[in-house]
């Protein structure tokens, strides 16, 4: 069944009842290039089948390493950046509780994941080291390149820390590398330690690899099970192959934001109406920015979370300067939903709610909200989701990484390279003073002073 319910009922005043179908012949292409293999970037397309063609003997490798992490760690940290962390933790946060973190340890049952080597924040590492302080824990290290420099540094602190706690060869054993199965420092390293390793497939770009080991050993180890993720994404696998619009809800809503981003609506929010899918959003960003911003184009993805930001962006999405879409993520049924009590005074005017859910109140507040942005020029698309756990998850995953490729293909890129990530890089790495990169820093350091 399908998972994910695309609904585009609100665009009828931004989209003319033929601009969809004049899109088919684009889209059949877009198909084509993504699934022949005949655009650029074809190289990075294995993520398509991963659901059902990922290899079996490291997934269950994945499950017992996450046992081993449940039963001798009550701290997993897990260092990586961009793709190597965001669709791990937003799926941590969509499927446990959202307290999980405070939960004392009884209660979660399960180690807690922390992620590290995100930023190169002193403050943050200083505060994740004091948590850690005398518990027991294990590090997942995941770099695709094996080279990058935040995970890298963060690699060093958390390795220094548990060869102090545990000793050497100990420490080796807590160690969890996932990584490039040739090349990279990451997989030198692992092989002259020996940490367990699992392999990030050559065909599969950072922001496309939630669903192999760089995403699958932190949600394993938080206690979601994988085998349903994977099942809800080989579902998505098989419902979204047809390059017809009319059957494809994964391809309509690439077909859309392409019509709308033409009108020049240049920057979609990506938005929910539940805090724990923040996280969500963030992963989607990636999965978006570095996939279409190049060339001078792409829309900007941008995210906002209602009912909060209403109070805060609210008048900006209602009456700023027109250029924004908007694409709603709704939970159709949350897992637990609570009643508004009743109360005798009424002194709060609230009485007309006695005996409504906040799902009621949520899910009214979404009407009133797309209603009220259509009219004020705001074009908004929602995907529906039934509930919030792992099948649904690996379903919408798929919705959106699907979309995404067919997306970049209507807008003529290459939907799986980053090369404008390298420009900041290789200016930090000539300012830090990285060997081979002398020339750069020296230019770099003289037009400063020039500027100062
Ligand atoms: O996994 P890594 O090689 O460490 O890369 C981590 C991230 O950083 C890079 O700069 C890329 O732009 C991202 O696509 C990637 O996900």
């Amino acid at each position: 069944m399908t998972q994910v319910k695309f609904d585009s009922s609100a665009l009828k005043q931004f989209v003319h009842d033929n601009e969809l179908g004049e899109m088919q012949a684009m889209v059949k292409a877009a198909d084509d290039e993504l699934r022949n293999g005949t655009g650029a970037g074809a190289a990075y397309r294995d993520w398509l089948h991963l659901p059902s063609e990922y290899d079996k003997d490291e997934f269950e490798r994945i499950k017992k390493a996450a046992k081993k992490i449940q039963s001798d760690s009550d701290i997993l940290v897990v260092i990586g950046i961009g793709g190597s962390y965001l669709g791990a933790q937003m799926a941590i946060d969509f499927l446990h509780n959202t307290f999980y973190q405070a939960q004392s340890a009884a209660d979660r049952k399960y180690p807690l994941v922390i992620f590290a080597g995100n930023s190169l924040s002193s403050t943050y590492i200083h505060d994740l080291l004091e948590l850690i302080g005398d518990k027991d824990f294990s590090v997942n290290v995941v770099s695709k390149s094996g080279t990058t420099t935040e995970p890298s540094i963060a690699f060093r602190i958390f390795k220094k820390k548990l060869i102090e706690k545990y000793g050497l060869e100990e420490a080796n054993k807590r160690i969890y590398a996932t990584t490039d199965k040739a090349k990279g420092a990451l997989k030198t390293e692992a092989d002259a330690n020996g940490y367990e390793s699992f392999v990030i497939p050559d065909g599969v770009g950072g922001r496309y690899s939630v669903l192999c080991p760089v995403g699958l050993l932190p949600i394993a180890a938080s206690g979601a099970d994988i085998d349903q993720l994977m099942a809800g994404a080989a579902q998505a696998e098989q419902d979204y192959v047809d390059s017809d619009l009319s059957k494809n809800e994964a391809y309509q809503y690439a077909a859309y934001r392409n019509i709308l981003y033409r009108k020049g609506y240049e920057t979609e929010l990506l938005e929910n109406y539940e805090p724990n899918m923040r996280m969500f959003a963030e992963w989607w960003k990636q999965l978006a920015g570095e996939s279409e911003g190049k060339d001078q184009k792409g829309i900007y993805p941008s995210s906002a979370n209602f009912t909060t930001d209403l109070h805060s962006l609210g008048q900006y999405i209602q009456e700023g300067r027109r250029f924004l879409m908007e694409t709603v993520v709704k939970l159709d049924k949350p897992n637990f939903d609570v009643e508004i009590p009743s109360e005798e005074d009424n002194l709060d005017g609230l009485g007309y709610l006695e005996g409504k859910t906040m799902d009621f109140a949520n899910t009214k507040a979404y009407e009133a909200v797309v209603a009220a942005h259509t009219a004020g020029g705001v074009p908004v698309m929602t995907v529906h989701i039934p509930e919030e756990n792992e099948y649904t998850l690996g379903y919408l995953i798929y919705f959106f990484e699907v979309a995404m490729g067919i997306s970049g293909y209507l807008n003529g890129i290459n939907p799986f390279n980053q090369p404008g990530v390298e420009a900041y890089k290789t200016n930090m790495f000539g300012l830090l003073g990285k060997p081979g990169y002398e020339e750069v820093g020296k230019k770099l350091r003289a037009e400063m002073e020039k500027n100062n």
